[in-house]
């Protein structure tokens, strides 16, 4: 099977990396000529994976026409963008797997809803999990959750992705795994914000036990399955983004918790920190659907609402006791 991937950024470029192994031709499509021309002329994307010796087996094209001598795609581009880059391309009735984390904006949809309204005839399969890029890239082992609906599908995809040090659990939670991979991204910048106010470690535990419980109450209400929830794609890659810098996500956060705007820190990045475009939609959508996420409103707030630190931190401390129990 061979293997595209759509979209030139740090995970684009170490998934295609993961598909290159063993000697197989890969093609990625990349939005920026300079990425094309680094990874075809350097096996280097230095402009998103700066010192990763990349495996010569990877061509880049700008051309996302080429793509159709491809028989499945990973499809990594930002979340806001995979709709239209969809739609560029020659879609046929092949496997996609996405390969991003979040929520689109404007509609509301989980990325498989996206992606099934783009591509009719395509099986859709959802790849997510803790993986930072550099890692992944550099052959360092993790696990992730590969989910289709379509079981054959799902272990022919494995069998062709996975490597002993990217090792994959197979799963028909589409849902599962999309809303753990968007909803971890918003509590990641949370505790960011709880590192930069140096709140304290006993803090961001504690907000990682009460964002998972809003993580599994939101994937309930869309019928996610609460052992995704709790596996590689949902706490596996909560635990990884709330704990290190090398989560934009969480730098993001942490930006804020040292004062400064939420609107100067975005506005300075060329990388995606996703949680701040799902926050909005997210919160939304919680008010709307009544589930209590306190959390994910309060990242709203600061992001999106103006509202301080000071104030979001008492708020949320200030509410009212409640039994632990979701
Ligand atoms: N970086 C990681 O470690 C990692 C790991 C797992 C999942 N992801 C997810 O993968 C997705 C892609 O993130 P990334 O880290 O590869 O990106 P990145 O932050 O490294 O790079 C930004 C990407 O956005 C693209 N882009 C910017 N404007 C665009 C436009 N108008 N149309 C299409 N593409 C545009 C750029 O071409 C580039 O590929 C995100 O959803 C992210 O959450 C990232
Ligand atoms: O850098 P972040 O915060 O986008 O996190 C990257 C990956 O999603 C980690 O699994």
């Amino acid at each position: 099977m061979k293997l595209g991937v759509i979209g030139g950024g740090a995970w684009g470029t170490a998934l295609a990396q993961v598909a290159a192994a063993g000697g197989r031709e890969t093609l990625l499509w990349a939005l920026e000529a300079e990425v094309v021309a680094a990874i075809n002329e350097r096996h280097e994307n230095s402009l998103f994976l700066a010192g990763v010796p990349l495996d010569p087996h990877i061509r880049a094209t700008s051309d996302l026409g080429e793509l159709d001598a491809c028989d499945a795609w990973l499809v990594v581009t930002p979340a806001q963008h995979m709709r239209s880059v969809l739609a560029r391309g020659p879609l046929g009735d092949r496997p996609l797997i996405l390969c991003s984390k979040g929520i689109e904006e404007k509609s509301g949809a989980l990325l498989h809803e996206v992606a099934r309204e783009a591509a009719p005839n395509s099986p859709i399969a959802v790849l997510s999990g803790p993986t930072f890029a550099h890692e992944v890239a550099s052959g360092l082992p993790t696990a992730v959750t590969l989910a289709a609906s379509d079981s054959a599908l799902g272990e022919q995809l494995r069998e062709r992705i996975a490597r002993p040090q990217f090792r994959i659990y197979v799963t028909d939670d589409i849902a599962g795994a999309e809303i753990g991979g968007a909803v971890k991204n918003v509590l990641a910048i949370a505790c960011g914000i709880v590192e930069g106010k140096g709140l304290g470690q006993n803090a961001r535990a504690a907000l990682i036990g009460r964002g998972f419980a809003e993580m599994t109450r939101f994937g309930l209400a869309f019928g996610a399955r609460r052992e995704t929830l709790a596996g590689l794609s949902g706490l596996g890659d909560l635990v990884l983004t709330c704990s290190s810098t090398s989560s934009r996500n969480f730098s993001l956060g942490k930006g804020i918790g040292e004062g400064r705007a939420p609107a100067e820190l975005l506005s300075d990045r060329r990388t995606v920190a996703e949680g701040a475009f799902t926050a909005p939609v997210l919160a939304r959508i919680a008010r709307e659907r009544g589930i209590d996420m306190p959390i994910v409103q309060a990242v709203d707030a600061l992001l999106t609402g103006g509202a301080s630190v000071d104030t979001v931190l008492n708020e949320i401390l200030s509410r009212p006791p409640k039994a632990e129990a979701l």
